[in-house]
């Protein structure tokens, strides 16, 4: 049984086409990246999943549950972490916990929670109405994690961290699908998708534009990485004239494209395995390997070549993200990112 699985699934606001008719299939166990630009739809996806709005047309399951008619099924096996929460500002973090734990029926206590997201009981003493973005994010996924659920749907949910907090988030995930929990994680920052994800889907002005691994998605969009290997003055004898002459690095896997660029053996490469196995055939034919180095391509590149978006704009919104952690407000990287690659409806 899928843990998410959405046919034709379609919201329109009036004109806007919110989501494109989406047919999307997050299996069991899996820690499922939905990554797009701001606008391309993530949260909307993610309100018709738990029936908070209802599709225009077509339909989703959610842990086998019809998402539309079987809501109370649905709602408590799965833990939410929405995008711009609504806690009650007078309420300490302790009772938003007690009462997420109640709703769930689970078992854990509010300070076994605490630990896990690192929010300290002190700050969870006092009212929630004073916390700071990332406390707020850490009590917010705390309360997802509340009656273990099975499915995790995360939205935007290092929206506020510091880069220590997002690195504690991503072990959160990866501890969550190591316990047989399946993640559904939308963001529009590249890197921290990456970096827990088993599959990604890629969102784009409401249309799921691909689904694959992030190894996948390289070699489809065709934007490999490059190794750059420096030969000695005799390379050329050996070589035989042609980029790599008698030596055939093209067979090697993963490697996409062979050429000399002043005098440096350049391999074009999807798979990073290919890169020793290159160097070594390189120097298993005489070839005298003098230095090498690669030029990998970044996340940007690849989300650039699906969505045609500014792989710059991308960037800076990451680099942005790492740098301010706390002290970025969701909206600041929202409008930049929206600004840089158009996607956005701000
Ligand atoms: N209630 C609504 N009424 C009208 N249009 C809406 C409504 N909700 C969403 N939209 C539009 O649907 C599109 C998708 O929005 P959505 O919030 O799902 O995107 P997103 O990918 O989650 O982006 P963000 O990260 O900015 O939240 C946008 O063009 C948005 O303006």
């Amino acid at each position: 049984m899928a843990a998410i699985e959405t046919s034709g699934l379609t919201k329109r606001y009036g004109d806007v086409v919110a989501v494109d008719g989406i047919d999307l299939t997050v299996e069991e166990g899996e820690v499922f990246g939905f990554l797009g630009p701001n606008g391309a739809g993530k949260t909307t996806t993610i309100d018709l999943l738990l029936d908070f709005i209802r599709p225009t047309e077509g339909s989703a399951t959610v842990l086998g549950h019809d998402a539309q008619a079987e809501t109370d099924a649905v709602r408590e096996r799965v833990g939410v972490l929405p995008d711009g929460v609504g806690l009650y500002d007078r309420s300490t973090g302790y009772r938003h916990l007690e009462f997420a734990i109640e709703s769930k029926g689970g078992s854990e206590t509010p300070d076994e929670l605490l630990d896990r997201v690192g929010l300290d009981r002190e700050a969870a003493e006092r009212p929630v109405g004073g916390y700071s973005k990332g406390m707020t994010q850490r009590l917010t996924m705390a309360m997802a994690l509340a009656g273990d659920p099975d499915l995790l749907v995360l939205d935007e949910p290092s929206s506020g961290l510091d880069p220590m907090g997002i690195r504690e988030m991503q072990r959160l995930v990866r501890e969550e699908a190591d316990s047989g929990t399946t993640v559904f994680f939308s963001s529009h920052i590249l890197g921290q998708v990456s970096a827990v994800c088993d599959r990604v889907g890629i969102l784009d002005e409401g249309e799921l534009v691909t689904v694959d691994t992030i190894e996948g998605l390289r070699e489809e969009a065709g934007v490999g990485s490059r190794l750059v290997v420096e030969v000695g003055g005799d390379a050329d004898g050996r070589l035989g004239g042609s980029p790599t002459g008698g030596v055939d690095l093209t067979a090697l896997p993963g490697v996409t494209a062979i050429d000399r660029e002043d005098g440096n053996i350049v391999v074009s490469y999807t798979d990073a395995a290919a890169k020793a196995a290159a160097i070594h055939r390189l120097v298993d034919a005489g070839v005298e390997v003098l230095d090498f180095s690669t030029e990998e391509a970044t996340l940007e590149d690849l989300f650039a070549a699906y969505t045609g978006t500014d792989a710059a704009a991308v960037q800076e919104a990451d680099d942005e993200a790492g740098e301010h952690g706390d002290e970025a407000s969701g909206d600041g990287v929202t409008g930049r990112v929206a600004a840089g690659i158009g996607g956005g409806d701000e």
